[in-house]
């Protein structure tokens, strides 16, 4: 059953999913996901494990097609256009498996990220400002990097230009303590751009600390939206919508 609030109504969304329903091979994974993002904030994407969020950035990106309902970006019908081009209109995607390339260099990785001309350099100064070890490593190939640094690049892909909304699935997991603040300080100082970022995230402090409105999704679809602020407050909610998957903090 859906319990929308107010909190995710908005009249002009930067993303709009009405009603998707996603196949693989001959499992129907998402059924009837229904989902808005506001220009500006972080909206999170919450669930259990295999309740279908990954399956829903994924059709936004359109490495996945829904066979059923739309998905407007940015007042545009995206639901059936080519990923190349999906990303041209605005939108930059960090996969949960990162989606660098181990056998170039940071720099390549970076020069290939940067899809409408060359790297702006006060934006690479950021991006070495926030990510310090891309900047040190900056001539070595990728598949050297540790596992956090290797997720900064990812994460630093995405960034190298501006984009109107960032779909980051993840990109906390598995991290040290030490690697997630530092990531959690970059999506700060992203949001407070202006962007609009909508997030997996699995570890709930993260989500507390980070995220503006939630949505929670079960068995295909979006159960809950409402206030991120809402749902790290009541355990009792967290507990119904999420049980104890969530590693509630
Ligand atoms: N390529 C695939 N082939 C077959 N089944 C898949 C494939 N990708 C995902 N699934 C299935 O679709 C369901 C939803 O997966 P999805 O990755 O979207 O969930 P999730 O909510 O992101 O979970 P997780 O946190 O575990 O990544 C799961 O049951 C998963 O096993």
């Amino acid at each position: 059953m859906s319990e929308q609030s107010t909190a995710t109504s908005d009249a002009d969304p930067i993303l709009r999913i009405d009603g998707i329903y996603t196949n693989i091979a001959q499992y129907h994974i998402l059924q009837g996901v229904d989902l808005v993002v506001p220009r500006g904030g972080v909206t999170m994407l919450l669930g259990r494990n295999g309740v279908g969020k990954t399956t829903t950035l994924r059709s936004v990106i359109g490495h996945w097609r829904p066979h059923q309902g739309r998905i407007i970006f940015d007042g545009e019908d995206i639901t059936s256009m080519a990923t190349a081009s999906i990303a041209r209109a605005g939108l930059g995607f960090v996969p949960e498996d990162m989606g660098i390339f181990a056998d170039l260099t940071v720099e390549e990785n970076m020069v290939l990220a940067a899809i409408s001309g060359p790297i702006n350099s006060a934006r690479l100064d950021w991006i070495f400002a926030a990510f310090p070890p891309l900047k040190t490593f900056w001539k070595s190939e990728a598949g050297n990097l540790s596992g956090g640094q290797k997720q900064m690049l990812s994460i630093a892909r995405a960034m190298i230009e501006e984009r109107k909304l960032y779909l980051i699935d993840e990109p906390t997991k598995g991290l040290a303590p030490a690697i997630i603040s530092t990531m959690a300080r970059a999506l700060r100082d992203l949001k407070r751009q202006g962007a609009a970022i909508l997030m997996v995230e699995q570890n709930f402090a993260v989500a507390k600390a980070l995220g503006d409105t939630a949505n929670v999704m079960d068995d295909g679809r979006v159960i809950w939206s409402g206030k991120m602020a809402k749902l790290g407050s009541d355990a009792t909610l967290q507990e119904r919508l999420m049980g104890l998957s969530m590693e509630v903090q």
